[in-house]
């Protein structure tokens, strides 16, 4: 089955004007995205992350046709997005976290109805899909309520529902939990978990916020400086982008830090002594080798074993800090971002 999304070596550059003096600017190109190359299945929830300006808005506008490719190949439900934007349309979903779809003087329910005349939705299949909407997302309260008069939380599950009444089999998000306050952040993330799980609807979503990727997605994307740092499923790449893992061992008795067991590069103690952190190179030793090893030296109360959170993932990513052979875990060879 064709991919969902397909880009090859996609590329988009602008030409900027820039100011040398009162009367004199020159031009000079910028490349915003520079060969990206990846494919997203039907039904993955895929997380598209990178640092400010690194390229993830102007790659959207392109898989949704807003913009047209300078270079490479992009395809979106099969079809080329810029000469097939209204085909296309019919078959996503698109959410722009800081640009509205809605009318801003209609209350929600207008927007709504005129949608549905838009994409010729069926009448009935509208007004299951909105009852449903209006339920998880909690839009019974401001459905009669003019679309600039709603709070930001307000508007997004609006955005959100709007998106979804023609029943896109793909949905693209970007910046979608932006703003909203940590109720309307977890209400939003939870009904996008759903839809992906139990209606098989593919999510791509660009991000600055963690907790959407650890919630949401099985697979990250990361670009910087318009390329493709690292592509793989989050678990993979938090246990080989970052080749270290961290101890914690409570003894029963105060000590001093346990320093010279192998593979361990760092120790932090706190608690009067009494709690160890050991970093450990989770390529020199197991967890359980230097548990054993730490049961030699000291008796233990209490221990466990914690993984690097997915901010130290991303960091070391967008750093370059890659302990691993690139195509052990899928970072592009030729990226790396030193
Ligand atoms: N219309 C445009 N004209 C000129 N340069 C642009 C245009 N759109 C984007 N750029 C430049 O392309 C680069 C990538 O921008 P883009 O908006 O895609 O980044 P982003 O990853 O979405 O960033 P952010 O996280 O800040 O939204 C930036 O250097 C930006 O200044």
């Amino acid at each position: 089955m064709t991919p969902h999304l397909e880009a090859e070596d996609l590329t988009r550059t602008f030409t900027v004007r820039r100011k040398l003096s009162r009367f004199r600017s020159e031009r000079h190109e910028v490349t915003a995205v520079d060969s990206v190359s990846f494919a997203v299945e039907r039904g993955e929830a895929v997380g598209y992350v990178g640092p400010n300006g690194a390229g993830k808005s102007t790659t959207i506008k392109m898989l949704t046709g807003i913009l047209t490719p300078t270079g490479g190949r992009v395809r979106t439900c099969g079809l080329d997005p810029s000469r097939r934007r209204v085909e296309l349309a019919a078959r996503i979903g698109v959410v722009f976290g800081q640009r509205s779809q809605l009318w801003w003087d209609l209350p929600l329910t207008d927007s709504f109805a005129l949608l549905r005349d838009i994409y010729r939705v069926p009448a009935a299949e509208h007004a299951s899909r909105l009852a449903e909407c209006v339920e998880l997302l909690g839009l019974g309260d401001f459905l009669g309520t003019p679309v600039r008069q709603l709070s930001l939380g307000q508007r997004m599950r609006g955005e959100v529902t709007a998106a979804l009444l023609h029943a896109p089999e793909l949905l693209v998000l970007d910046e979608p939990t932006i703003g909203l306050d940590l109720e309307s952040k977890e209400r939003l993330r939870e009904f996008l978990a759903e839809l992906n799980a139990t209606r098989g609807v593919t999510l791509l979503l660009t991000t600055h916020d963690l907790d959407d990727i650890e919630r949401l997605c099985r697979r990250l994307l990361v670009i910087d400086h318009g390329r493709v740092l690292a592509d793989g499923p989050l678990s993979r790449l938090r246990t080989e982008a970052v080749g270290e893992r961290t101890l914690v061992v409570d003894l029963e008795q105060p000590a001093e830090p346990l320093t010279g067991l192998p593979g361990v590069t760092g120790c932090r103690v706190e608690n009067e002594g009494r709690r160890h952190h050991l970093t450990f190179r989770r390529d020199r030793i197991t967890a359980a080798a230097l548990i054993a090893a730490v049961a030699e030296r000291a008796a233990v109360h209490d221990i466990s074993v914690v993984e690097p959170s997915i901010d130290d993932v991303i960091r070391r990513l967008y750093a370059g800090e890659v302990v691993h052979p690139a195509e052990e875990i899928g970072v592009n060879p030729g990226t790396d971002a030193g």
